[in-house]
């Protein structure tokens, strides 16, 4: 069986790295490409990659996603940054490669996809629901986009339950003391030295509160779930938004 062709881009990064060395340790994949910032993207075209995985940063995603989908080369990306006018545009770049396929993961720990489908779970029961994503200090982003997709996967719960607003008497505060505002649930973020990556999901209701927390204590935590996005993302043409779409989660 020939092997799956796979380039990385953000190579020398942080999660860019850890995926390198992912994918040549894996039996059925070889690395087509290892790409960086100084790099152009026609090696990625000349490298005959079937899969680009990219791992750069929210400035970078857009213009490798619309090269990849131009030359039909699939996608596997944990880079950040989603919003839903950056989804529908590369929904519509798919339109024109109807046999591309694009996977976008907020996160490729399976713990991390478990978290969010209990907060999800836990959404409608609790009056409250905040979210604290803990990082280390190098990440460019806040709040990380795990915690962007669970503050919005909570606050559909709620809507499709009909709960009210949230209780808050916060009438004078500090700027970000309440965190950012996501479809109505705080998130708020920390950033640490001696931290990888981190959430607690909180809870609140009469006279009880739950706290889901997940800890990615090593970036081979995300590993298999890049591995998994790239054999499965061949064979699944348009855009995949999370990794639990090629989870089985009901088991
Ligand atoms: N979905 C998930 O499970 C996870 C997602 N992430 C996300 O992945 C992204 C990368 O994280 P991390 O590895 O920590 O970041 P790093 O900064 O360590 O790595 C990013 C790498 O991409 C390079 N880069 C920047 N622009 C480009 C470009 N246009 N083309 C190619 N390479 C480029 C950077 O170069 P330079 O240093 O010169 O800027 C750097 O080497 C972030 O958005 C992060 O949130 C991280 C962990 C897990
Ligand atoms: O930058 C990181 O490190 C991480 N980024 C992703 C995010 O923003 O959610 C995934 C994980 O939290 C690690």
């Amino acid at each position: 069986m020939s092997k799956l062709r796979v380039a990385v881009l953000g190579s020398e990064g942080r999660m860019g790295s850890e995926a390198v060395r992912a994918v040549e340790s894996a039996d059925d994949m070889e690395l087509a490409a290892a790409l960086d910032r100084d790099d152009h993207l026609d090696a990625l075209t000349a490298s005959g990659a079937q899969v680009a995985v990219d791992l750069t940063h929210p400035d970078a995603v857009m213009d490798n996603l619309r090269h990849c989908v131009a030359n039909d080369i699939h996608a596997v990306v944990g880079t950040t940054g989603w919003t839903d006018e950056r989804l529908a545009t590369v929904r519509g770049w798919l339109e024109s490669s109807p046999d591309t396929g694009v996977l976008i993961a907020p996160n490729f720990g399976i713990g991390a996809v478990l978290m969010m489908r209990f907060a999800r779970q836990a959404a409608r029961f609790f009056e409250s629901a905040e979210v604290v994503e803990l990082h280390h200090p190098g990440k460019a982003d806040a709040p990380s986009g795990t915690a962007a997709r669970t503050a919005q996967l909570i606050a559909a719960a709620r809507d499709d339950a009909g709960l009210p607003a949230q209780p808050d008497a916060t009438t004078t505060a500090l700027d970000g003391a309440r965190g950012a505002d996501i479809d109505g649930v705080h998130v708020h973020a920390v950033r640490m030295r001696g931290l990888v990556a981190h959430q607690e999901v909180l809870f609140g209701g009469e006279g009880e509160t739950l706290t889901i927390r997940h800890d990615s204590l090593h970036r081979s935590s995300f590993m298999p779930g890049v591995l998994l996005g790239v054999r499965r993302i061949v064979s699944a043409p348009g855009l995949t938004y999370g990794l639990e779409h090629f989870l089985d989660l009901e088991g």
